[in-house]
Parts: C-alpha cells; structure tokens; sequence
C-alpha cells in the first residue's frame, strides 16, 4: 500500500520492453538517432504543433527550470502559484538556471492561480523601475500541486492576462496526461490553442523511468534551449534510451491509459475516504492525488498495516490524540490496484 507518490511506482513493462528493443547495435548519440526523430514528430502530431520543437531531458526540474530560462531574463519575475513545485520543491533550480529570476508567488484555491490575483500581482511587478525585478513570465502546473485541473478555458484565463502585460507562459506538465484525460480535451485544446509557449510534458510520473518532453511552440525559441540543455549537464549522451522510453510511452495511448487508470483509482479511494468518519477531503479529486483530512488513529492504524504516504504537510506528528485530524496526500499511479485501496480503507476505517 504505496501512495506517497506516483514516483514510487515503477516503471510500467512497455517502457521497459521499449528500452530492450532500443538496445539492438549502434545508433547516433545525443539526440541525433531515429527514435528520437520518430518521438519529435509524434509528439508535433499529438499536439497538432508542426513547427514545435520537442527536447527530452530525464527529470521534471530540468524540463521546468530549462523552461524557465528560455523564457525570462534574470532580472525577470515568474509569477507562480505559492505552492508551485518550482516554488516548493526544485531547490531553486529555476532561480539557478535563470542566472537568479525571482518566483513571485500567487494565490488561488487547490494550488490554482486566481486570474485576478496574477494580474493583480503583476501589476505590481516592476512599478518601480530600474529598482524592482521586471515582469518575465508566467508558469502553471497541470494538474496542479493540490490534485486539481485547469480546464483549457482556465488556462486561458491565466494566458490572457500574461498577454495583456506581454508575458510568456510555461506549463508544469509533470502530470500533463492526468489533466488531459480528466478535462477531456485535446493536447492542443490544453496548451498553445490556450496560449501556452512552452510545456513540460511528464512521463516519468505516469510510467516512464525518466523522461521528460520540453514542447517548444515557437521554435524562435529552441536554439537557446538546445544550448541551456548542454550546458546545464542535461543532453544525454545515449539519448535513444530517453526516446525509447517516450516513444512506447506515446505507442498505442499508452499514456493516456495509465493516467485513466490512475486517475480512477484515485476516484476510488477519494469516495472510500469520504465514507469513513470523521474523514474529509481537503482538495477537489480531480486527477491522480487524493488529499484529505483523517483522525489520527485512522493513520495509525494505516501505518501499522504498513501503508506508506506523507501526511501533508510531512512534519505532523502522529503523537497525539486519536480522533485529531490530520492532512495527508495521497498518490495513485498506473500501478495502483484496487485491491490495495481496498485493503488501505479497510486499515483506515
Ligand atoms: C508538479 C511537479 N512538477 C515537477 C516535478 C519535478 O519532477 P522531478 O522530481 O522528476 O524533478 C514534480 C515531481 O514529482 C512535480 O510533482
Ligand atoms: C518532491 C515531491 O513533491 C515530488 N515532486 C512528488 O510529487 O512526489
């Protein structure tokens, strides 16, 4: 009983059997082989982009902060949501890779950024001239840090008012594909058709070992991300095995199926949660993470049984009275079963 992430979950057999079938003879490095060019063009497909440009990094920080530093000077703000992973937990990878950017943070329910609030905040930005960082950019996460999803109509909202001060978007698509499926849109609908310029596209989170797509919508901007990638250690040599990866992960909608499945087992435990007393849903379970308020002897009870989750945040204790409640996420992936929700209700009531 793992769902303290969908990072814990291993790496689903197709990706695996991609990267044995990717491991026959000698191929061109860094980039230059045919899966790689295969993965670029299927992903331009998916996303109806033909003249996007599609870089595979291995982890969600380098895809983020890279994102980042295409598109803000280092006396730039990006404006984010407070509870944005590259707010929370990138150790200031976006700041590094920027050469110093500032993350100017904003609020909004479920980890999503009210409109009024950014537009309030960017506003703000820079009033004071040459003595204030400047307005750079805009980042959002999809879904976001909270389990919740922008629909393409949120997205707009968010890009309209980036626009209306000239700033570019990026978004944080560690878990792209369970935004996608729960808005039940197309890849296209949920990025550049929203005004979105650069997209981190997970897989890693959704069954691959380690990889990451960078979906540049205008290729003005590649150059300079290609020549970030190298010098921030992150062009692989044998870079057929990042695109192995990608390419089973995209072959038959494999990625769309994982995050369904994910998504659903995460339906799954929000509505057993909501069943047990006491218990509380403290987020919307609108993808693959569950957050919830449960007594703590419900934990307690979870934990000596074995289950395995952070509460949320990590540092509560579980000293203390039995019926206080304590927070906790709660992450569901491709290879959750629902026996073993099953089984960590049962712990739990
Ligand atoms: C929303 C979000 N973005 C980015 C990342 C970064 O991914 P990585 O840990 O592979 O650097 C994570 C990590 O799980 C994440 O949850
Ligand atoms: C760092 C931690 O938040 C990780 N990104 C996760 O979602 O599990």
């Amino acid at each position: 009983m793992n769902f303290a992430s969908d990072n814990t979950s291993g790496a689903h057999p197709a990706i695996l059997e991609g990267l044995m079938a990717a491991n026959e003879g000698h191929v061109h490095s860094y980039g230059d082989d045919p899966i790689t060019e295969g993965v670029q063009a299927k992903i331009r497909d998916i996303f109806e982009a033909p003249k996007a440009r599609v870089y595979l990094v291995a982890t969600g920080t380098a895809a983020n902060a890279l994102s980042c530093a295409v598109l803000t000077q280092p006396w730039g703000a990006i404006f984010c949501h407070r509870n944005a992973h590259i707010e929370e937990d990138e150790c200031g990878a976006p700041e590094f890779y920027t050469n110093g950017s500032k993350l100017v943070l904003v609020d909004g329910p479920d980890a999503k950024m009210d409109p009024d609030a950014l537009a309030r905040t960017i506003a703000h930005t820079g009033r004071g001239g040459i003595h204030n960082v400047q307005r750079g950019m805009v980042s959002i996460t999809n879904s976001t840090e909270a389990g919740a999803v922008y629909s393409p109509e949120d997205v707009k909202a968010l890009t309209d008012v980036a626009r209306r001060f000239h700033l570019p978007v990026h978004m944080d698509g560690a878990r792209f594909a369970n935004a996608l499926v729960s808005a039940g849109c197309t890849p296209a609908e949920m990025t550049w058709k929203a005004g979105v310029d650069v997209l981190s596209f997970g897989g890693t989170k959704n069954g691959c070992m380690g990889v990451e797509a960078v979906v540049i919508f205008d290729p003005k901007r590649a150059w300079e991300f290609e020549l970030r990638r190298k010098r921030g250690g992150h062009l692989f040599s044998k870079h057929r095995f990042l695109a192995a990866q990608m390419q089973a992960y995209l072959a038959d909608d494999l990625w769309l199926k994982t995050a369904r499945h994910a998504n659903a087992m995460a339906r799954k435990l929000s509505e057993g949660i909501g069943q047990i007393e006491g218990a509380k849903l403290i987020h919307p379970t609108q993808a693959n993470a569950v957050f919830a308020a449960l007594p703590r002897g419900a934990h307690k009870r979870a934990n000596a049984a074995g289950a395995y989750y952070y509460l949320w945040p990590f540092d509560q204790s579980l000293e203390g009275p039995e019926d206080e409640l304590l927070a906790a996420r709660l992450v569901c992936s491709w290879a959750t079963t629902p026996e073993e929700i099953d089984a960590f209700l049962g712990h739990l009531a």
